[in-house]
């Protein structure tokens, strides 16, 4: 897996200089206003990027060399008064480069405390209610909520039929809860990138009409800024968005395939490798369909008398057909897709310098990574931090502090990323699922990260929580 960290900063700007070089013959005057605007962020010009944008305002969030806007680029090197100017001309301060990482990210791995606070500030109402909190929500992968779930409308079937029968609405096909997509190599930095096939009502009727399709309604497209549709407009059925449904058949995955005109297409085959290589959108949307098609067909029979059960609310329930079921009296969560919580922890020494990282037999040579584990029933997530750790490595944890969390569709896994700090270090690992663990120096890590020539081990991928939380420690100060 292709794992892209952040250059040196003379190496950043080299390259930047570099791949202009190479590439400006060719460029468009769009093209090469878009670098000499993203140069001029870069060196910290607040004059020629202020000219530049205020000639060609579309200029804002462009991106230039691996997905590297002004914004990341000005928050890279410390330029405080570019970001600044930047935010006041209203840049989408959440656009990610190809690694993920939003401008705060940048700013925060490389120590511009002054540019991550300016960067991860909200609303003032926020900080009086909640003081002390960093109120930057970390993104991780499949995390995304590109759609509008309007939970509200699953009840109403009217709404419902009207919106699966629209020539707007988009269908996405999945088999053996795989969704159809299409695979292309874009370059050696960015690797594979698998897009969603969408279909048309048109496209997939018949599926509709077959018993054993299951149909789950995403949500609408979110618009955003002023032109979102306000709810009485949405009453009104003025302007609405595109809404999203997911089906799930069992009808043959090669004929399936014949049904899409996009060249490459395919059901992957391997979930955990293939489902990181979408876009954060897609892969938001992936999460959610592929859990609750997931849910459907673990959970066909109903859990608390074994009969037969109707899809209702949109893909969102399942009913028990038996009249008498206990399951139909007041509200039981076996009728709701399930979550299954896991935390998913990055063990600091007390010395405050080293982490503890472990691998499972399964992982590729050299891998490690956080440890991790279920949270059992009637057990806070700290403590089943404590438990976890302590069953896997036989190191004892103290402090447990909430660092964010992350869907993971595989298949309905809910990671809550945490630190812990240790009180205790010596290590016993628990052989049945952990082949080692051990202590890694600060010095290791980032080296790890950054691949120098000696990494210590490999990180897991950049779409993992577990890759998210050790580079948030190594871009925390070390006391914690
Ligand atoms: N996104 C990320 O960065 C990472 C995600 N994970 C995910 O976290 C999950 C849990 O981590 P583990 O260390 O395996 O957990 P774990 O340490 O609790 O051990 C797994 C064992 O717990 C039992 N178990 C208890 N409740 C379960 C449930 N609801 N579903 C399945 N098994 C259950 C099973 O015997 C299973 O073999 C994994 O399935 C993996 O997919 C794990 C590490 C990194
Ligand atoms: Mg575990
Ligand atoms: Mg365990
Ligand atoms: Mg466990
Ligand atoms: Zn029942």
């Amino acid at each position: 897996m292709h794992t892209q960290v952040l250059p040196e900063p003379t190496e950043a700007a080299r390259t930047e200089g570099k791949a202009a070089r190479m590439t400006s013959l060719h460029l468009s005057a769009m093209g090469e206003m878009v670098e000499r605007f993203l140069d001029a962020a870069a060196r910290g010009d607040l004059t020629q990027a202020s000219t530049l944008l205020s000639n060609t305002p579309s200029l804002i969030n462009q991106k230039g060399y691996s997905g590297w806007t002004a914004l990341m680029l000005a928050a890279r090197n410390g330029h405080y008064n570019v970001v600044e100017v930047l935010l006041s001309h209203g840049c989408d301060k959440f656009s990610v480069n190809s690694s993920s990482q939003t401008a705060y990210d940048i700013a925060k791995f490389w120590g511009h405390r002054h540019i991550s606070n300016l960067l991860g500030r909200t609303d003032d109402g926020c900080r009086r209610v909640l003081p002390d909190t960093d109120l930057h929500q970390h993104e991780n992968y499949f995390s995304r909520e590109t759609l509008d779930r309007l939970s509200g409308k699953r009840t109403d079937k009217v709404w419902l039929e009207t919106k699966r029968n629209h020539p707007d609405t988009v269908y996405l096909l999945f088999s053996n809860l795989s969704p159809m997509v299409s695979s292309s190599q874009v370059d050696e930095h960015t690797g594979v990138e698998t897009k969603l096939c969408r279909f048309r009502y048109e496209a997939v009727k018949e599926l509709l009409q077959k018993p054993a399709t299951v149909l789950i309604f995403l949500g609408v497209e979110k618009r955003r800024g002023p032109s979102s549709p306000s709810s009485s407009q949405m009453e009104e059925g003025v302007q609405e968005p595109p809404a999203w449904f997911a089906i799930s058949t069992d009808e043959d995955a090669a004929e399936l395939l014949k049904r899409c005109r996009e060249k490459n297409c395919s059901f992957p085959k391997t979930p955990n490798r293939d489902l990181l290589t979408f876009s954060e959108e897609e892969a938001g949307i992936v999460a959610q369909a592929r859990s609750v098609l997931a849910w459907h067909s673990r959970y066909s029979f109903c859990p608390t008398c074994g009969s037969s059960t109707q899809l209702e609310e949109g893909g969102y329930k399942r009913s028990c057909l038996n009249a008498d079921c206990r399951s139909l009296k007041g509200v039981h969560n076996t009728c709701y897709p399930r979550v299954d919580p896991v935390v998913i922890m990055l063990v600091i020494h007390p010395d405050g310098n080293q982490c503890l990282l472990g691998r499972k037999k399964i992982f590729p040579a050299r891998m490690f990574s956080c440890l991790a584990g279920f949270v059992e029933p009637g057990e806070t997530m700290e403590d089943a931090v404590r438990r976890e750790v302590e069953e896997e490595s036989g190191v004892k944890v103290g402090p447990v502090q909430y660092i964010s969390c992350q869907p993971w569709p595989m298949p309905s896994n809910l990671m809550i990323g945490c630190l812990a700090v240790a009180i205790s270090t010596d290590i016993k690992v628990d052989e049945n699922e952990i082949e080692e663990a051990r202590w890694f120096q600060r010095q290791q890590v980032i080296e790890s990260l950054l691949k120098g020539p000696h990494p210590a081990f490999t990180f897991p991928p950049r779409q993992t929580i577990a890759h998210q939380l050790i580079k948030h420690w190594i871009g925390m100060n070390s006391n914690l």
